[in-house]
């Protein structure tokens, strides 16, 4: 059966050996089995029970990536008090319908909206809707960001929100007249993609231009230029590179090649922290050989939509 849903997890498999499992927490897919290997890394101490996020597989970042912005923005106040890559990591997701079950593909959406305990931290109205599909050798995950009005479908949901928002807020924050949702709904997004590897110190990411802007968080966020080549991971890496728009960024791991596509994620980070990764508690031991995480995202300052608007968000993995 192509779609297997648990109370937990929902498996998709195809005839051709590809096979995709997420897990309904974090919306989180932890495995991609596509050409008779496993595509990603899933940290043997991964904690899947809900806990907290998950170490490995490909983790949604939003509405923050990162490390949560300053306050001195005002329309950032309730992003500035979110935990590290905000909260949807770390929210259970909706398996809402099975979008397609066929022999040539199989897909299937997961929705997020706002409960109570999001609305406490976040009280913005929003909808976000995320397509996974698996075909014999891609991966898509789609993510759609809605901003929701009175004019469309969700008047209900969002009017519900909307109230619930206002009664929540102190005056000090909202002022007499105008609310935080009155200035948009602000986020940024991005896709914590960790790929398998056989030896991260050998692989190497191309495709990423000369020229780029990025900032390399081991040089404590130093603004850099990229000199072009071939980006490598045998040390340890973390930099957020800007402005590549719709470049396909491809690991090579020996024979082997990943093509990252994006489309409405113009960014990528690219990390690996070498011994680093001894410090993180869920990281097997050695971890830090087995992966290297290219995440696309859209992250270079906080995308505004407003009443009514969306955006459509993708990622495509391929193996050649
Ligand atoms: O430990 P996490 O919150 O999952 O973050 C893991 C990593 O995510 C991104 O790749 C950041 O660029 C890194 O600086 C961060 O260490």
């Amino acid at each position: 059966m192509p779609v297997e849903k648990g109370s937990s997890i929902v498996k998709l498999s195809l005839p051709s050996v590809s096979l995709g499992s997420w897990i309904y927490y974090g919306a989180t897919l932890t495995s991609w089995i596509a050409g008779g290997k496993e595509r990603l890394f899933l940290s043997s101490k991964a904690a899947l029970d809900g806990s907290k996020a998950i170490r490995g597989g490909i983790p949604i970042c939003w509405p923050n990536f990162g490390p949560p912005p300053s306050a001195d923005d005002e329309t950032l106040v309730y992003h500035s008090k979110l935990a590290q890559h905000g909260f949807a990591r770390n929210q259970t997701w909706t398996l809402d319908s099975v979008v397609m079950d066929r022999p040539e593909g199989v897909s299937v959406r997961f929705t997020l909206d706002p409960t109570p305990s999001i609305i406490s931290i976040f009280p913005y109205p929003f909808h976000l809707s995320y397509v996974v599909t698996l075909t014999k050798h891609e991966l898509s995950t789609d993510l759609h960001v809605v901003n929701p009005s009175a004019k469309d479908s969700l008047l209900a949901a969002a009017q519900t929100v909307s109230d619930a928002v206002t009664s929540a807020l102190p005056t000090a924050v909202t002022g007499s007249e105008s609310k935080p949702q009155d200035k948009g709904l602000r986020f940024q997004t991005l896709f914590h993609t960790y790929l398998a590897v056989s030896d991260s110190s050998t692989v190497k990411a191309q495709g990423l231009r000369s020229g780029l802007n990025y900032v390399d968080k081991i040089k404590g966020g130093s603004k850099e230029v990229w000199e072009g080549g071939d980006l490598k991971f045998d040390q340890a890496v973390d930099r957020v590179y800007y402005g590549k728009g719709k470049d396909d960024i491809v690991l090579v791991d020996g024979q082997d090649k990943l093509t990252v596509h994006s489309v409405e994620m113009p960014d990528i980070t690219t990390w690996n922290p070498a011994e680093g990764a001894a410090k993180i508690a869920d990281m097997e031991e050695g971890g830090e050989k087995r992966y290297v995480c290219l995440e696309p995202g859209r992250v270079d300052g906080h995308h505004t939509l407003q009443p009514g608007q969306e955006l459509l968000m993708q990622q495509v993995l391929r193996i050649e």
